[in-house]
């Protein structure tokens, strides 16, 4: 790297190019560098034939001005790129990539993170900005191909089945809670293995920013976190709070309606041949057995609430995230997470769990280290679909978050994934 420029080698004639000059850099701001220029001097040293890292030493050694002779490339690159906005899909760090041109010049990025791209020139290296953005220089990032190549690489080198993972994916169970009638799911997940998705999806999602329109229907709220950690709580709280304003989606379920229980109220209730039929046309979100009983929400129910002007809040399992990010759906996500295991301990010692079979017992220490473990997992594959995060510390502060984040949601712009916008054939 010179100066906001990485160089290289014609490893025939032995002549030094600039290779790409780095957005914002120094070599930019001056506009006399450009990618494909031969460079024939550094402050008066010949440098054909020399190393590229001879040619930075030589330039190291130089204090004050820098004087470069070069060869302008005769045909500059017309730069007609369009603003492109990405979210990383996956982590990445130019420290422990081998492969890249020029370490120092690399950007990292987590998962989630929302990039700018600013040049993707070439089809290894394009140079982005992380956003929001301070530094007016742009660091490199692996183009999408080098990222899935990367990915690929890295697949092969693990030990599970990448063909038996997809068919999991494929034929996924999704459960859900029915917390609304006391009931607690039976249960069948059948669990994604580790990176499945993110392996079959591409590195970087391209997004927009969205704006809600007064006149358009609200955004759904889909609240998610480890079993235990209070996403019901939170919901049940919101919709107290302004039940003219919040509301959830009535379920589904194939159970014989009780004496007081009214179809399309408590539940509607539906014979098994057209639940089924409706899983067939995939229009549950979630479903589920318990005790011989199908529960499922189905995505009129949460078209209903919102079609009605209200705010929908649903909570939906991990593993259902990807399923409910659709163009369809457009959900807002905020995930609960639990605050450290002391405070779990502090805030929960008057708490009761809700266990699979029927008995609320208080919280114990194992309770909390499993909630833990579930966080960890949780966050290792769904981090990049969190629109929000709330730690779950103290309740009263976590509906208040709660309820600014929904606002936030409604009524500020957010970075949405871009086929959400603009539907390509796939969404
Ligand atoms: N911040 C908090 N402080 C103290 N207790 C809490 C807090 N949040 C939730 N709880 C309590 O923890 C218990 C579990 O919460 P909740 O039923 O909402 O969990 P959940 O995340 O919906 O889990 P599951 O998906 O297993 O039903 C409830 O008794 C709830 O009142």
């Amino acid at each position: 790297c010179v100066h906001g420029a990485t160089i290289k080698r014609n490893e025939v004639t032995g002549e030094i190019f600039i290779a790409r000059v780095i957005h914002g850099g120094l070599a930019d701001r001056s506009g006399l560098l450009h990618a494909g220029d031969r460079i024939i001097e550094v402050n008066g040293f010949p440098v054909d034939g020399m190393e590229p890292e001879q040619v930075i030493q030589v330039q190291a050694r130089s204090q004050g001005t820098i004087m470069f002779r070069v060869i302008p490339i005769t045909e500059r690159p017309v730069h007609n790129q369009t603003m492109l906005y990405v979210r990383a899909m996956v982590d990445y760090s130019p420290q422990q990539d081998p492969t890249i041109p020029c370490a120092d010049a690399g950007m990292s990025f987590r998962k989630g993170d929302v990039l700018e791209i600013v040049d993707q020139t070439d089809v290894l290296w394009w140079q982005a900005k992380k956003l929001p953005s301070s530094t007016a220089c742009a660091g490199l990032i692996p183009s999408t191909s080098l990222l899935k190549r990367k990915q690929r690489e890295f697949w092969w080198s693990q030990s599970y089945q990448p063909h038996a993972c997809i068919q999991t994916c494929k034929f996924i169970h999704i459960i859900m809670t029915f917390l609304l009638a006391g009931i607690t799911q039976s249960s069948c997940h059948t669990r994604c293995p580790s990176s499945c998705y993110s392996a079959l999806n591409g590195p970087y999602e391209e997004v927009v920013r969205y704006q809600r329109h007064q006149q358009d229907t609200h955004r759904l709220i889909a609240l998610s976190g480890p079993s235990g950690v209070g996403v019901n709580e939170l919901r049940r709280r919101l919709i107290e709070m302004n039940p003219n304003i919040f509301q959830g989606p009535v379920p589904h379920t194939t159970r014989t309606p009780k004496a007081y229980e009214e179809s399309g109220r408590e539940y509607f209730f539906t014979s098994r041949e057209i639940f089924n039929h409706m899983v067939y046309n995939n229009r549950f979100l979630e479903y589920g057995e318990h005790k011989g009983n199908l529960y499922g929400t189905s995505i009129e129910s949460v078209n209903d609430v919102l079609n009605s002007g209200k705010i929908c809040v649903i909570d939906i399992e991990p593993n259902a995230i990807q399923a409910v990010r659709t163009h369809e759906l457009r959900p807002y996500i905020i995930y609960v997470k639990p605050p450290p295991l002391e405070r779990l301990r502090e805030t929960r010692q008057d708490s009761y769990i809700i266990t699979n079979y029927y008995v609320n017992r208080p919280f114990k220490d194992e309770d909390f280290q499993e909630m833990e473990e579930a966080a960890r997992k949780i966050e290792s594959h769904n981090w990049q679909f969190f629109d929000h995060v709330i730690v779950n510390d103290e309740l009263q502060d976590s509906c208040v978050q709660l309820l600014t984040a929904v606002r936030k949601a409604q009524d500020e712009p957010q970075w949405v994934p871009a086929s959400w916008i603009r539907p390509t054939a796939e969404s």
